[in-house]
């Protein structure tokens, strides 16, 4: 309820959904907090639990059981107050289909005492040159644009996108970037699900690597880099087996792997000196050094590997 609660707070969330395959056990247990005034992934493949968790943290989804606070405020409860301090990236836009953009955007300003300026929202968005094109006409990126802007029209201090950057083409996510960063510089909250390593990399303050229902791991991407990923390898490939004087050389200087396709990998801070050596034992070539990525942390953390799937849609 104070300045001092944080946007979001999840203990313990568990919810079943019941479908007529069997149940699902969307949220198993999801435990996370997210401070104020940053920008807040949740990372994870589909079907992980991110919405779940999203629609939660506004009074859309109830959990089974579990404590969900947002702003300090109990969602179920303080519907009222959050929907006017919290917005959700609605997915609404396409059910006004037959609307031109700016009538939209002026419609949806009139739900809000202090919206923010819809002008200034579209030329952020590089949404103004749609402003008399029927929504219905809208390429899907546009409307993805459009779902944002709605979202940022009552001028929230917290505010949660589900997977905003879909179906954008890179430039138009830059600029989403940009804009998002710039909302959080001036003290908005931005909590955001995206399948995407880059964007979590490039955008977030903070991660929450999403998985099976279940918070896994956060912390700032170089915190989980450092964390699970470790430091730099210097990466080479081998024309055959190393002999064992050899393996044992390398050793000296880190950890050594050698994967069936005969792909190595030497985890060591001391890169020179293993480039060094690298380049005077026989059978190994293609060096280069692999510095490590919020990936390598993702598939430490999960066990698996996560792939996204953008598809550029603008027109
Ligand atoms: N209304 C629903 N009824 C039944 N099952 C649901 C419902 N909503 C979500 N699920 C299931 O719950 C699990 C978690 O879904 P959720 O949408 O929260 O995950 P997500 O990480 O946001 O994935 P996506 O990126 O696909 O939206 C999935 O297995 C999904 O199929």
């Amino acid at each position: 309820m104070t300045a001092q609660s944080p946007a979001l707070e999840l203990r313990d969330v568990r919810k079943i959904y019941n479908t007529p395959g069997g149940t699902i056990d969307a949220l198993a247990g999801m435990t996370l907090t997210a401070e104020q005034h940053k920008i807040h992934a949740f990372l994870g493949p589909n079907g992980a639990g991110k919405s779940t968790s999203l629609e939660m943290t506004v009074g859309l989804r109830t959990p089974d059981s579990g404590t969900v606070r947002t702003l300090g405020l109990d969602p179920r409860k303080a519907r009222d107050e959050l929907s006017r301090r919290v917005a959700i990236q609605p997915q609404e836009a396409k059910v006004f289909q037959y609307l031109r953009v700016g009538e939209l955007l002026d419609l949806w300003s009139s739900f809000y005492d202090h919206p923010r300026p819809a002008d200034e929202i579209l030329d952020s968005l590089e949404l103004a040159k749609y402003v008399e094109r029927q929504v219905t006409k809208l390429s899907g990126g546009t409307l993805q644009r459009l779902n944002v802007a709605l979202a940022m029209v009552s001028d929230p201090e917290l505010l949660i996108l589900d997977e905003p950057s879909t179906g954008l083409d890179p430039r138009a996510r830059e600029r989403l970037w940009s804009v998002l960063g710039g909302w959080r510089d001036r003290g908005t909250t931005i909590v955001l699900s995206t399948h995407s390593m880059e964007e979590a990399t490039a955008l977030a303050d903070s991660v929450f690597i999403v998985d099976r229902g279940r918070c896994v791991s956060s912390g700032t991407p170089e915190e989980l880099i450092a964390s699970f990923a470790g430091g730099p390898a210097v990466v080479f490939r081998l024309s055959g087996d190393l002999s064992e004087e050899n393996a044992s050389r390398l050793r000296s200087l880190g950890d050594l792997t050698v994967n069936p396709d005969r792909f190595a990998a030497l985890k060591t801070a001391r890169t020179d000196e293993a480039l060094v050596l690298l380049s005077q034992t026989p059978g190994c070539y293609d060096l280069g050094i692999h510095q490590p990525t919020l990936g390598d942390a993702y598939l430490a953390a999960t066990g698996t590997e996560l792939t996204a799937t953008t598809t550029p849609e603008e027109d």
